[in-house]
């Protein structure tokens, strides 16, 4: 599905399923509101879904969106590049963290190469799509042609359809790649306006340093966007192929009105473009954690969400969204599940 007709698709919450969702929130056995963002959450699901109580998603799938980034030139980053394509295989082969927690949530993985620099074998668990081997360096020019920008965001769409389509009711994001904490900043600072010193952090763990050579790279970035730039433009010019790819996953979520979690500050920087792309786009979303890193917190703050977990976690890789996920299980089970003070002969107040 091309993004005209997918950002054509995308409608609103239901508002006539969210009014009895709440409805039933306050007839069940529980004084109001006790629940706190559980309930606001389930009442989002029967929003999504278009009924109360919404389904309780059992088929949670992970993407995990990789690519390389040209900007990993100006030293940005302590790890070697390599250290993308290896994950890749790693993931291939179940061993990094988030395999382990998707294995305990029953989520599947999938991964992504939307642009990672080095080869990979086939494998079923991979979705073959390089736009390019890595970005070109968003410190002295775009990182990305618009019709680059728009490839990754359709291919990030394709995948949460397929997903969708093969049995997935809840989409889960992850992302790899090194140097991608950069234009994930810079992504950040355009899209919510914040001075990039605000939102450039420490990525995977970087000196005084490197860190005020990272902000001089976003600044740099970010001064170049034209105030008319639209939010492909910016995804292109200071962005990042899993970053855009993420923002279509995000769009296709929505289109086919399935919960998307967020992972941290890479999904959050996609979902910002993909709100400015949809104004809808919101309701689908769920912030599974309040990354470590200072963007992620920023992003979800403009996105108007609050993460559902706040643990420090900084790896990526969809490993937050695979912890939140039981807690979006549950706020959907209590509205399906749970007795009434009717049915279970329990006094009201
Ligand atoms: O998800 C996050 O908020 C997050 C925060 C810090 C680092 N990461 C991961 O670390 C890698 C990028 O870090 P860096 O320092 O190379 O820009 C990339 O693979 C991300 O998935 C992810
Ligand atoms: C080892 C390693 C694993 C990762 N997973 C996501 N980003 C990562 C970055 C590094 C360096």
């Amino acid at each position: 599905m091309d993004l005209t007709s997918t950002l054509a698709g995308i409608r609103p919450l239901d508002a006539d399923a969210m009014a009895a969702a709440r409805a039933r929130q306050a007839s069940l056995t529980k004084p109001p509101g006790s629940l706190g963002e559980l309930e606001e959450l389930g009442v989002r699901l029967a929003g999504l879904a278009g009924q109360c109580p919404p389904p309780v998603p059992e088929h949670p799938a992970v993407a995990v969106f990789a690519g390389d980034h040209g900007v990993y030139a100006q030293g940005v980053t302590p790890w070697p590049q390599e250290v993308t394509v290896q994950m890749v295989a790693n993931f291939l082969a179940g061993g990094a963290v988030i395999n382990v927690f998707a294995r305990q949530t029953g989520a599947d993985v999938v991964v992504v190469d939307v642009g990672v620099a080095g080869d990979l074998a086939p494998h079923p668990a991979l979705r073959p799509h390089k736009v390019r081997r890595g970005t070109r360096d968003l410190a002295v020019g775009a990182a990305l042609t618009r019709d680059e920008a728009v490839t990754a965001i359709e291919i990030g769409i394709a995948t949460a359809i397929e997903l969708v389509d093969a049995g997935a009711d809840c989409l889960l994001t992850g992302d790899m790649g090194i140097a991608n904490t950069t234009p994930a900043a810079a992504l950040v600072a355009a899209f919510t306006r914040t001075a990039p010193a605000q939102v450039t952090g420490r990525g995977t763990g970087i000196d005084d340093e490197t860190l005020a050579r990272k902000t001089a790279v976003v600044e740099a970035a970010v001064g170049r966007l034209r105030p008319a730039a639209d939010p492909v433009d910016i995804l292109a010019e200071v962005g990042g192929l899993e970053h855009a790819a993420l923002a279509g996953f995000v769009l296709g979520g929505a289109l086919r009105r399935v919960p998307v979690i967020l992972d941290g500050v890479i999904a959050g920087s996609g979902a910002l473009a993909a709100a400015a792309l949809h104004a809808d786009v919101a309701g689908v979303l769920v912030a599974g954690h309040r990354s470590a890193e200072p963007g992620g917190r920023v992003a979800l703050e403009h996105l108007g969400l609050s993460p559902l977990l706040d643990l420090g976690l900084r790896l990526g890789e969809g490993s937050g969204a695979a912890l939140a996920q039981p807690l979006v299980a549950a706020a959907a089970r209590v509205l399906r599940d749970v007795a009434t003070f009717d049915s279970a002969g329990v006094a009201n107040k």
